[in-house]
């Protein structure tokens, strides 16, 4: 059985490269050359813990194989995987373009029976449309069937979320479809849930929702007990502790950001807005993560009469630890407000840095180390909890700033260790060691 992946970020390559791994032949597909020239030299064009060497050894043995080739990708395909970007129109929509080119393509360039499964986050009745594109093009003497299959690894995490997940949804309006798509899942041994077409496009926006509605949530209770006193450590644990909420998705902090939440619920959102529907909760949601992304910036701007001219240091840019995604991240809003406010601005991150210089340029500075960020620094933000950053020693803070005054975004300290040290310590839902 020949599957193609069309497209080769997180989720097509992470899904091509476990497919093989567990013993399908795959054809990872994209249309950028730079990447399929990486892959195929054995390395991952994105970063991600293990991905390289997964790649490797499929390679090798003869299981996955990469290609820019439309021909060589679709003829032959029992199955194709659409796993292509749908990136945020400026009204929040999703930007359906890149789908649509792939459902052309392999109406095009398809040259047997096929399934056509829908990876990547599309709203409610994307897949119709993709099945009505593919069959006003297709050849008479074939067929294709449309299934909804959403994807909800983490980055950071994707392979080991591959592998264990809570789920594999599967929508079709087609029972025979949707089995074999449960086929080739079935070495995985996960549980699925067989649904609709619309209903696995709403599982997976739904999902993605809910999770960002905890984090506000929980942040709008950090922000309260701040007012009222209360640590929201503790309380997200005691909380957490009662099943029926679980303890996942509680971790206060500066605000979700990343490729997938922020836009999803735009997204959702839209749609709610095109059936007419007010969906009250989300708009929250959107309006909360707004302003928590702004919350240790004025928490500075309190501090300090100005900032302008002030030696600034920002510890961690990407959106979470263990990638080097910085799409909607925290630290780019900090960035921008923080110039806007002339302040001088050092940075470091284990590995956003590039991505983070190709948007702001000679405007900051780029340490090579977190210590060569803090050195002569009046403040410093930690935005990301990367491992290194959060168990350097408060002592370092110390010692290498003219003034240690931390605005912790991410909790990664107690407040007893910061006491101990003598750090002005400003974090998340917990009162400040001034
Ligand atoms: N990044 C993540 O962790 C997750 C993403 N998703 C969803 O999966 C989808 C893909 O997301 P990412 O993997 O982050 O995408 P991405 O934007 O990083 O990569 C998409 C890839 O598709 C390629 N491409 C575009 N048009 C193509 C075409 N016609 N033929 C072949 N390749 C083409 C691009 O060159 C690019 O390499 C999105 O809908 C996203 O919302 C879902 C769960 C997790
Ligand atoms: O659709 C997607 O793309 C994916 O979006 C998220 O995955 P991801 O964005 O990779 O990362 P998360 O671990 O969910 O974190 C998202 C943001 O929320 C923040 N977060 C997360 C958890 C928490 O308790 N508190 C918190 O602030 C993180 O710091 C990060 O900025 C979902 O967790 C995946 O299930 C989904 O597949």
């Amino acid at each position: 059985m020949k599957i193609t992946i069309t497209g080769t970020g997180y989720v097509g390559l992470v899904t091509g490269v476990c497919l093989s791994d567990v013993g399908h032949q795959i054809t990872c597909y994209d249309i950028d050359q730079e990447k399929i020239d990486l892959l195929n030299s054995g390395q991952s064009p994105i970063y991600e813990p293990g991905l390289d060497e997964l790649i490797q050894k499929n390679i090798q043995k003869g299981r996955l194989q990469f290609t820019s080739n439309v021909k060589e990708a679709y003829s032959g395909a029992d199955c194709i995987f659409i796993a292509v970007g749908t990136p945020p129109n400026e009204d929040g929509s999703a930007n359906l373009t890149y789908i649509e080119n792939a459902a052309i393509e392999i109406a095009e360039h398809m040259t047997k029976d096929c399934i056509v499964v829908t990876k990547s986050t599309v709203p409610v009745g994307t897949n119709e449309h993709i099945g009505m594109i593919i069959q006003e093009r297709l050849p008479v003497n074939l067929k294709v069937r449309i299934v909804s299959n959403p994807e909800f690894l983490r980055e950071g995490s994707a392979i080991h979320d591959t592998f264990h997940g809570d789920r594999i949804v599967i929508g079709s309006d087609n029972q025979e479809a949707g089995k074999r798509i449960e086929e080739i899942y079935s070495p995985f041994k996960l549980p699925v849930v067989h649904t609709d077409l619309r209903s696995a496009e709403m599982i997976k926006y739904a999902s993605n929702s809910f999770l960002a509605l905890k984090i506000s949530f929980i942040n709008e209770i950090a922000n309260l007990c701040e007012k009222v006193g209360g640590n929201i450590e503790q309380v997200a644990r005691g909380v957490g502790l009662d099943k029926r909420i679980g303890n996942k998705f509680l971790q206060a902090g500066i605000g979700f950001g990343g490729s997938c939440f922020p836009k999803d619920i735009n997204a959702l959102n839209h749609l709610a807005n095109e059936y007419d529907y007010d969906f009250k909760i989300l708009k929250s949601v959107i309006d909360v993560n707004r302003l928590q992304k702004e919350r240790l910036f004025h928490k500075a701007k309190e501090i300090f009469e100005s900032l302008a001219g002030r030696k600034i240091t920002i510890l961690g840019l990407t959106f979470k630890p263990n990638t080097d995604d910085i799409r909607d991240a925290a630290s780019l809003k900090l960035i921008q407000d923080l110039l806007l406010e002339d302040a001088v601005i050092t940075v470091y991150d284990p590995v956003g840095m590039s991505k983070v210089e190709k948007l702001f340029g000679d405007k900051i500075q780029y340490a090579a180390s977190a210590e060569d960020a803090l050195a002569g620094s009046e403040a410093a933000f930690i935005l990301t909890e990367w491992g290194e950053i959060k168990t350097l020693s408060l002592e370092t803070f110390k010692s290498y700033m003219e003034k240690p005054i931390l605005f912790d975004g991410r909790n990664c300290f107690t407040l007893e260790d910061a006491e101990k040290h003598g750090i002005h310590y400003y974090s998340i839902g917990r009162k400040p060691i001034v």
